[in-house]
């Protein structure tokens, strides 16, 4: 699913109105019902006090629709208009009309502070003050009512965005934000919803399609993607029934070092239940029987050294290799990966200390093959980067180091972000409980059995990253978010490839 910029919203809001040959106000009554019908389905006529803020923009006069179907519907509503400016839109101005004929309760105007009501913790209060048209910080009383609404801590539902979040930029650090439990966002998700920064604004999060139009969306261009179910199934490559193990890569996994050989057997459980036709490993002396007695399955080479890693069997024949997970960045285990860079054409996937070693030997990067696949933690990208800003500026270092370098970048985090030069793919899979020990050595191994199996290295990243927030999700649903740990991630990938087939499965909330 593409994410788009407020100004193709926008757009697609222009292209539908001529299209569909319906007017503005006509949009907005339909995209404002099905907020409306939402908040019904889920309220069931409660009694609840409602207080909803109209802004006096186009995101106040979708609060001014819900508003008058809401007091329709017998609900108890309270309607203030937030007038920060004289500006009233058009169609916030006939719908402010139309509710004024349906009631005798007629919305209260807030000019200023004095003409703040009370909120109760108990409230129901509807945010619809700005949407995607805040082109600069809320300010002076508005901002004090923000505050207001925010400190009250009443369940706060917010009209397409939370008010005071931009949908191309981060908010300055005392910003006033709405803070929702809720919002219902219309027909694309916005890019602040997904980042660490700013994610935590939109609480749950609803996508409202309002059918706008098919071809302008289907058209428009983007580098920004959600993914979804539809686009892993497009990647996901059937095993053929006439096929053996050799058909499907053999994966190398180099690492471990005394008292971290959990990590790579964790990595190669994964690759395994993921589908790789072989699994060797690459390990010192000392992991040898852990792996031989802890994965069966597996082939192990060691390296001459005992405690850690010191070579690189550089004739060895694999699909692909995945360094780095337990390694240590010592100078023989540095010795290791330059080896492994000198001898390797074909794509690497590299994580933790491989990552943490290039980030010590800023020379390793140039000898990277050409669509490696890198898996840092915000920790390990800091080290490999530098400092950003803000996530906007994180992603522009993001997509220019990995033009420069020609590498593929998997950010992981609650939506892992995986970047490739100017493309974006945000992952809407997992949970908490996948903030565990060891869970990002499961998603090394699952991308680097993907690459054997001949996926293209961005495929095998979008597509392992998914498949890993699924399997987390299998997982916790049987355990709980704190009974999952890596290996259960692991041991599910089986079923969450499967779980891509069922059809009445929908796409994981946001
Ligand atoms: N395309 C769609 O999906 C549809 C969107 N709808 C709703 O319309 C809003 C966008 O409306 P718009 O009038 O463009 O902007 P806002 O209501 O968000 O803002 C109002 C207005 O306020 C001015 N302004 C901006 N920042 C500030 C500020 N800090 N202080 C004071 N004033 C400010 C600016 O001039 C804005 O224009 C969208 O989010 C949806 O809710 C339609 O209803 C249906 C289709
Ligand atoms: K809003």
């Amino acid at each position: 699913m593409k994410i788009l910029s407020a100004e193709q919203l926008s757009e697609a809001d222009k292209i539908s109105i001529e299209k569909q040959k319906i007017t503005s106000v006509e949009l907005m009554e339909r995209a404002a019902t099905l907020v409306f019908n939402e908040i019904h389905k889920r309220l069931q006529a409660a009694p609840i006090p409602i207080k909803i803020f109209c802004g006096i923009g186009n995101n106040g006069g979708d609060g001014l629709v819900v508003a008058r179907h809401l007091i329709q519907h017998g609900y108890q509503v309270t309607v203030f208009v937030v007038n920060y400016s004289d500006k009233r839109s058009d169609d916030f101005l006939s719908n402010y009309e139309r509710l004024k004929e349906i009631t005798n309760d007629w919305p209260h105007l807030i000019k200023g502070e004095a003409d703040f009501p009370m909120i109760d913790t108990g409230d129901f209060l509807i945010d619809a003050m700005f949407g995607i048209g805040l082109n600069r910080p809320i300010e002076g009383w508005v901002a004090r009512l923000v505050n207001l609404m925010n400190e009250s801590r009443a369940f706060t539902l917010s009209v397409d965005m939370p008010s005071g979040l931009f949908s191309d930029k981060t908010p300055g650090k005392d910003a006033a934000v709405i803070k929702a439990d809720y919002t219902l966002s219309f027909q694309a998700p916005k890019l602040v919803f997904f980042l660490p920064g700013t994610m935590d604004y939109a609480g749950d999060l609803q996508i409202i399609d309002i059918g706008l139009d098919r071809e302008f969306l289907a058209g428009v261009s983007s580098k920004i993607f959600l993914t979804d179910r539809d686009t892993v199934l497009a990647l996901y490559k059937h095993r053929k029934k006439n096929s053996h193990k050799g058909d499907y890569g053999h994966a190398l996994i180099a690492g471990g070092s005394y008292g971290k050989m959990g990590s790579v057997l964790l990595t190669a459980t994964a690759a395994l239940r993921t589908g790789t036709g072989l699994c060797s490993l690459y390990i010192p002396k000392c992991g040898y029987e852990i792996i031989q007695t802890g994965l069966p399955e597996a082939m192990v080479i060691t390296d001459p050294e005992n405690e850690l890693l010191s070579d690189f069997p550089a004739d060895f024949e694999a699909d692909v290799v995945c360094f780095g997970m337990g390694a240590g960045t010592q100078e023989k285990s540095v010795n290791a990966l330059k080896k492994l860079l000198e001898s390797s054409n074909s794509p690497l996937v590299i994580d933790a200390d491989g990552l943490n070693i290039i980030s010590a030997n800023k020379e390793f990067l140039s000898m990277l093959p050409e669509n490696s696949v890198l898996t840092p933690h915000p920790g390990e990208l800091k080290r490999l980067i530098g400092e950003w800003k803000d996530d906007f500026h994180k992603l522009q270092l993001v997509k220019d180091f990995s033009k420069k370098y020609k590498v593929i970048i998997v950010l992981k985090g609650a939506h892992t972000f995986t970047i490739n030069r100017d493309e974006i793919f945000i992952n809407n899979s997992g949970n908490p409980g996948m903030a565990t020990a060891g869970s990002g050595d499961v998603l090394s191994g699952v991308i680097t059995s993907l690459i054997g199996q001949a996926y293209e290295p961005i495929s095998a990243a979008v597509l392992g990253v998914f498949i890993h927030g699924l399997s987390g999700d299998i997982a916790s649903e049987d355990l709980g978010y704190e009974g999952v740990i890596a290996g259960d991630i692991a041991r599910n990938m089986g079923r969450a490839i499967k779980e891509l087939f069922r059809s009445e499965i929908k796409d994981p909330e946001y």
